[in-house]
C-alpha cells in the first residue's frame, strides 16, 4: 500500500496563508549550531521530513534535542560525539552534506556517506570537497564513505568555480574555526547564506560579506550559544504566490520578505496576475483578463530561482501562446512536464528549456511527484484540473512544505490522503 494525495480540482481559493521558516536555512542552521559548544534555540523550525531526518542524525551523534513548541528547535551540542554518519536518515535529505563542514571545522574530522535528495540530473559535490582541501583536509573516498581528515584548518582564498549554495555555506562553516583568514570568491548569495552566517556570527563567528560574491570568514576559537529566528521560506512563498495567481479570487500570502521574491513578482506581473505587494505579504487579485506568455531563465539569486520554475511551469499552462522556460542550474530538472502533459498540458522539452503551449485545459489524473518542487507544481496542476488527481511518491512533497493539508483547507481546497495499492 501506498498513500496518495488526491485533490478536486477547480474550487477556489481565498484567505490567508502564513508562510513558513525557510526549509533551506533551516537544513543549514540545524547543522550549523553543532559547531558551537554551548546550546542554541531557533525559532520558527518547519514541520517537515527534512528537519526530521536531521534531528535523527542529531541524536545518534548525542546532540541534546528538544521540541519547545511546535516551531522552537533547542539543540544543545555539548556532550556529542563525533561518530561516522553512515545511517539511512543521512540519504533522506540533501543537507546532511553541511555535517562535513561542521564536524570538520570542530573535530577535524568527518566520516559520512554521500546525501540524498531530489535528483536533478547530476548533483556533484566536488566544490565542497576542494574547499575543504584549500582549507588544509584530505579526503578519502572508502565504502560509500567520505572521510576527511585535518590536523589544522588554515585560512585561505578559495574561488568557487560556479556558486553553489551548498559549498559557500560548507566552506564557511568548515572555516569558522580555521586559523587566519578564509575568503570565499564567486561566493553564493542567496538570503538562505546569510541567515546562516547571521546565527554563526550570533554564536561569536567572525563572518563578512554576507549577501555579496567575496565572504571573509576570520577564524575564532569559541563559539557559544544563542537564539535565533529562521528567515520566512520564498520557496514555499512563492508555490503560494502561484497558487493564488491559478486558483484564487482573493487570498494573501503572510510572512514574507518580499526582496527575497523580486525576480518571481516580475515574472508574474508580466503574464498578467493582478497583485498588491506589502511590506511582509503579497496579495492576489482575480482578473479575467488573459494571461500572457513569457521567457524565464533560471540564474543564482537574485535571478530566478531554479526552485520556483517547476511549480511556475504549471501556471504557464494557462498563458496564451508559446512560453518558455531556460534551466542554467540544473539543465535535466524537467521531469514534472511528462507528468503535467498527462494532465492535458502540452510542453515539449528540448534540454535546457521546456516550451509550454498555452493554454490548455488540464484534467485529473494518476501522476508521479518524481521531485520536490514536481510535487508542488503538481499540486497547483490538481487544484486546477477538472476531476480528482492522484499524486504518488509524496514523501518528495513532505520534505519541503510545512502542514500542506492545513494550509490548504483553510484556503478551501479539497485535498486529502488516502492508501491505495502499489
Ligand atoms: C538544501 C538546499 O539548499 N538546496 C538548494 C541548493 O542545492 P545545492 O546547494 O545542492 O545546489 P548548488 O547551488 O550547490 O548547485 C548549483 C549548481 O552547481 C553545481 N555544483 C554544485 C556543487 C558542486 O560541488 N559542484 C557543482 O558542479 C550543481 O550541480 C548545480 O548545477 O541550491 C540549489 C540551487 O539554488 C537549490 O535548487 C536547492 O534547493
Ligand atoms: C532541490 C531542493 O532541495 P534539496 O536540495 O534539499 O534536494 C529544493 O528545495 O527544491
Amino acid at each position: 500500500m501506498e498513500k496518495v494525495i488526491k485533490i478536486e480540482g477547480g474550487h477556489h481559493l481565498n484567505g490567508t496563508v502564513r508562510i513558513s521558516g525557510s526549509k533551506n536555512a533551516t537544513v543549514a542552521l540545524i547543522p550549523a549550531c553543532v559547531l558551537g559548544n554551548e546550546p542554541v534555540t531557533i525559532y520558527g523550525v518547519p514541520n517537515i521530513s527534512d528537519v526530521q531526518s536531521l534531528i535523527v542524525l542529531l541524536n545518534e551523534l548525542g546532540v541534546c534535542v528538544e521540541k519547545r513548541d511546535e516551531e522552537t528547535l533547542y539543540i544543545d551540542p555539548t556532550h556529542m560525539e563525533n561518530i561516522p554518519m553512515v545511517s539511512k536518515a543521512v540519504s533522506k535529505l540533501r543537507a546532511s552534506y553541511y555535517f562535513m563542514g561542521a564536524l570538520l571545522g570542530k573535530f577535524g574530522h568527518a566520516e559520512i556517506k554521500m546525501p540524498g535528495g531530489c535528483y536533478l540530473g547530476p548533483r556533484p559535490i566536488d566544490l565542497h570537497l576542494k574547499g575543504f582541501e584549500a582549507l588544509g583536509a584530505d579526503i578519502q573516498y572508502e565504502n560509500g564513505c567520505y572521510i576527511l581528515d585535518a590536523k589544522e584548518l588554515k585560512g585561505t582564498n578559495i574561488f568557487l568555480d560556479i556558486s553553489s549554495v551548498g559549498a559557500t555555506i560548507n566552506i564557511m562553516m568548515a572555516a569558522v574555526y580555521a586559523k587566519g583568514r578564509t575568503v570565499i570568491e564567486n561566493a553564493a548569495r542567496e538570503p538562505e547564506i546569510i541567515d546562516i552566517a547571521t546565527l554563526l556570527n550570533k554564536m561569536g563567528a567572525r563572518i563578512h560579506g554576507m549577501g555579496t560574491s567575496t565572504l571573509v570568514i576570520d577564524g575564532v576559537d569559541y563559539l557559544k550559544g544563542c537564539i535565533h529566528e529562521i528567515i520566512p521560506d520564498r520557496i514555499e512563498a512563492a508555490t503560494y504566490v502561484i497558487m493564488a495567481a491559478a486558483m484564487a479570487n482573493d487570498m494573501r500570502i503572510e510572512n514574507i520578505i518580499p526582496q527575497h521574491l523580486e525576480a518571481i513578482v516580475m515574472k508574474l506581473q508580466e503574464v498578467g496576475i493582478n497583485m498588491e505587494v506589502g511590506s511582509d505579504f503579497i496579495h492576489v487579485f482575480k482578473s479575467d483578463k488573459p494571461l500572457k506568455r513569457t521567457e524565464i531563465l533560471t540564474k543564482p539569486y537574485p535571478g530566478f530561482a531554479t526552485d520556483v520554475q517547476q511549480p511556475f511551469t504549471v501556471l504557464l499552462t494557462q498563458c496564451e501562446g508559446q512560453s518558455v522556460v531556460t534551466e542554467t542550474i540544473y539543465t535535466e530538472r524537467f521531469k514534472h512536464c511528462a507528468e503535467l502533459n498527462k494532465m492535458g498540458a502540452n510542453i515539449d522539452v528540448h534540454t535546457p528549456s521546456a516550451f509550454i503551449n498555452g493554454k490548455t485545459k488540464l484534467h485529473g489524473s494518476k501522476v508521479t511527484a518524481t521531485d520536490l518542487r514536481c510535487g508542488a507544481g503538481l499540486v497547483i496542476a490538481a487544484l486546477m484540473a477538472d476531476g480528482v488527481t492522484e499524486i504518488h511518491d509524496i514523501y518528495h512533497i513532505d520534505r519541503g512544505y510545512d502542514n500542506l493539508d492545513g494550509k490548504l483547507a483553510h484556503l478551501g481546497a479539497k485535498m486529502w490522503r488516502e492508501e491505495v495499492e502499489d
